[in-house]
């Protein structure tokens, strides 16, 4: 339309039109796509390609304008490459000074004079110059473009943004002062596009893309365009990491052997492992995606993915076995977003199995652990000390007794009669049994160490004591019971410290200064008459009192040859146990030799007796006389031979009993008047009447 107008407007000779419309068809005739150039005086200066003549009038500087001269330029190069005749053309470059005008296609439109086609050619390109800057800068991209010396030529809105450069301060300068990165300057010298390229520029991630500006063969130029990647980059990362732990989830689902089964909100799965495929003998790609109910009989995985509310350990029917599953609800935000399922059993069978195995183990472990107590040193009961007769049940009623209180318990008795299975006893019967029972064998230790045995020391209380002290046996039984063993082989001065532990219940370590209260029962045992101790001035009466607040008396085992028999059963059973060996029982004849024998060293002789008889049989089903010890069968002889010794003793025994018996009636059964009236000390009174069952 402006081309029609201006042509309107410039006055032009019909001659000059032919010329024009001769030239044009010239051009046409070759299907050139561009424009007959003619200068101010409507003579034709040339032909220009369209793209010649866009880059002719970007490059030329309107305001001293030299367009003929590039236009000749290119016209020439032009005609070189048409093989038109130079001379004829310059010549008709003379004779007019218009510019002729044609379509896209080659067809002659009009003629302009230089000067309009100046001006519409410089507005139309300032228009373009204009809008490529604004698109230039609207680029989530950045742009920067160098030319030839590598001065900086184009620096678009985002590149500013990235380098913290304006544009108006990067441009016209070298691309190395304001970018570190040389890549641009590179690809400017060797032509070579390099594209893709991560690099930094500050805090951020940038991919660069870096190709060279080609004018013909010729490089003038390179350009970069710079995208920040860095929130790509973080979400890349992060979406790795979720990856990898999905896979990580993924593979230790798979390689559990319980099933699970996750299911999104709605009840379709979302991951079916390994091992329930196997269960149900389905394929993973298969369920996946399908309603939980198609795939899992009498499911409530739907149910659960709508609740907060978990489901453990529930029976499920799943193809005919009764299933032990778990159904938990998963979480997000508070909401439930889905469910995850989980076979425990997929039989209740497996799970029986389980708690038979289970129970097996616990059986297993509490043998273990009496074991254990019995290398410790026994935990006797009142159950496992065997006996039958009168005299031990009524001690075992005693000690029961005994037991229920706090009082301490002085348990005498010979050597071997099962005094220490008494205090065990009373421990284990009473609420302490649960806290420690602390054992010190008062003639084992010496002397010179018992008492920091019983009490303790604090650090550097003596030479050689231990870093940071050591807690006493008394401190060790707190809230226990002690048992002290052969009570009657203490020290005057120990036993006066025990009193003052009786008495005040306070124990204070060697080397401390202050004291600490201490809860417990104190047991104390021994096979010495104490009495006779004390007047002999080895025994601190004061404290045989404090001591003898519970007396038992253990008969010897020659008082209760009743319970003979039963003991040597269970003594052989314990035995046959321990050597793991097969012996039927006992002769007649030997038990015999066990039931007269008088057994001074008591139980501890009758176990040891059988022990060697065990380890001295053959093949003999039997316990056979010549399996015991040679004393026992002596002594049956000597007893044969003796009866008369015997009837002495019996007489003896049955005469001091009928004393006791009067001086009580005389007495009206108080006892310190009737120990008077036999010269014997109340103590001692007591035990005659233990031994005599008088009560
Ligand atoms: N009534 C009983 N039933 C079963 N075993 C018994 C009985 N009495 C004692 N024994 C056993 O006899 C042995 C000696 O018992 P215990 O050590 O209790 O005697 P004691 O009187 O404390 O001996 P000592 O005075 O030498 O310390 C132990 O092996 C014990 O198990």
């Amino acid at each position: 339309m402006l081309v029609r107008t201006l042509m309107r407007e410039i006055p032009i000779t019909f001659t000059e039109q032919m010329k024009l419309r001769e030239a044009a068809v010239n051009i046409n005739e070759r299907g050139i796509d561009g424009a007959i150039v003619v200068n101010n005086a409507g003579i034709i200066a040339g032909i220009i390609t369209k793209s010649h003549l866009i880059k002719a009038i970007a490059e030329s500087d309107f305001d001293q304008l030299a367009v003929s001269e590039v236009m000749t330029r290119n016209v020439f190069t032009l005609m070189d490459s048409m093989n038109l005749n130079r001379q004829r053309f310059m010549s008709e470059l003379h004779k007019y000074s218009l510019y002729p005008v044609v379509d896209s296609e080659g067809k002659p439109v009009g003629i302009i004079s230089r000067t309009d086609l100046v001006k519409y050619l410089s507005d139309h390109a300032l228009f373009l110059a204009e809008e490529l800057r604004a698109v230039l800068d609207s680029l989530h991209s950045g742009v920067i473009a160098i030319n030839e010396e590598g001065l900086i030529i184009l620096f678009n809105q985002r590149a500013e943004i990235l380098t913290g450069t304006s544009a108006a301060n990067a441009i016209g300068r070298p691309l190395h002062e304001i970018l570190s990165n040389g890549g641009l300057q590179r690809v400017l010298q060797t032509g070579i596009p390099e594209l893709n390229q991560k690099q930094n520029i500050g805090n951020c991630q940038i991919l660069t893309n870096r190709t060279p500006i080609k004018q013909g063969n010729r490089i003038v130029g390179a350009v970069a365009t710079f995208q920040d990647i860095t929130e790509l980059e973080n979400v890349a990362a992060q979406l790795e990491a979720v990856q990898g732990l999905k896979s990580t989830l993924e593979s230790a689902l798979e390689s559990i052997f319980e099933g699970v089964v996750v299911v999104d909100r709605n009840g379709y799965i979302t991951m079916f492992n390994r091992a329930y495929c196997e269960f149900l003998d389905v394929d993973a790609k298969e369920v996946i995606g399908k309603h939980v109910t198609e795939v899992i009989d009498n499911t409530r995985m739907h149910i659960v993915a709508r609740s907060e509310k978990s489901e453990v350990a529930e029976m499920q029917q799943i193809r005919g076995s009764n299933a032990v599953v778990t159904r938990i609800p998963i979480m997000k935000d508070g909401e439930t977003v889905g469910a995850v399922g989980k076979v425990l059993f997929e039989d209740i069978k497996d799970l029986k199995m389980l708690s038979k195995k289970f129970s097996h183990l616990q059986s297993e472990l509490e043998y273990y652990k009496e074991e254990l107590r019995k290398v410790q040193g026994g935990n006797y009961t009142l159950e496992n000390i065997i006996g039958t007769s009168e005299k031990i049940e009524w001690l075992k009623s005693i000690a029961l007794k005994a037991a229920r209180g706090t009082s301490t318990v002085l348990v005498l008795g010979e050597s071997g009669t099962g005094k220490e299975l008494f205090a065990h006893a009373i421990h284990n019967a009473s609420l302490r049994r649960h806290a420690p029972f602390i054992k010190v064998n008062c003639a084992a230790v010496p002397e010179n160490l018992l008492e920091s045995e019983l009490f303790g020391y604090e650090e550097g209380a003596f030479t050689g004591a231990r870093k940071g002290g050591k807690p006493g046996k008394f401190e060790l039984a707190n809230g226990g019971t002690i048992f002290l063993d052969e009570i009657g082989d203490m020290t005057l001065g120990m036993q006066a410290k025990l009193l003052r532990v009786l008495q005040e219940r306070e124990i204070e370590r060697v080397g401390g200064t202050k004291s600490v209260k201490i809860d417990l029962r104190v047991i104390a045992a021994t096979n010495r008459d104490l009495e006779a101790m004390i007047e002999k001035g080895e025994f601190r009466q004061d404290l045989y009192y404090r001591l003898n607040v519970i007396t038992l008396q253990i008969p010897p085992l020659r008082e209760r040859s009743e319970d003979i028999l039963l003991l040597s059963k269970a003594l052989l059973a314990k035995i046959k146990m321990q050597l793991k060996c097969e012996v039927e029982g006992i002769a007649a004849d030997a038990m015999d030799l066990l039931l007269q024998y008088q057994w001074p060293g008591n139980i501890r002789e009758l176990e040891n007796a059988l022990e060697r008889a065990v380890n001295l049989m053959d093949d003999e089903p039997f316990i056979l006389p010549e399996h015991l010890p040679p004393q026992l069968r002596k002594s049956y002889k000597a007893r044969e031979n003796d009866d008369h010794a015997k009837d002495l003793t019996e007489a003896k025994n049955d005469a001091e009993k009928q004393a006791i018996i009067k001086a009580l009636e005389a007495a009206g059964g108080n006892r310190t008047k009737a120990a008077k009236i036999l010269g014997v000390h109340r103590s001692g009174l007591y035990q005659k009447l233990q031994k005599y069952s008088l009560r």
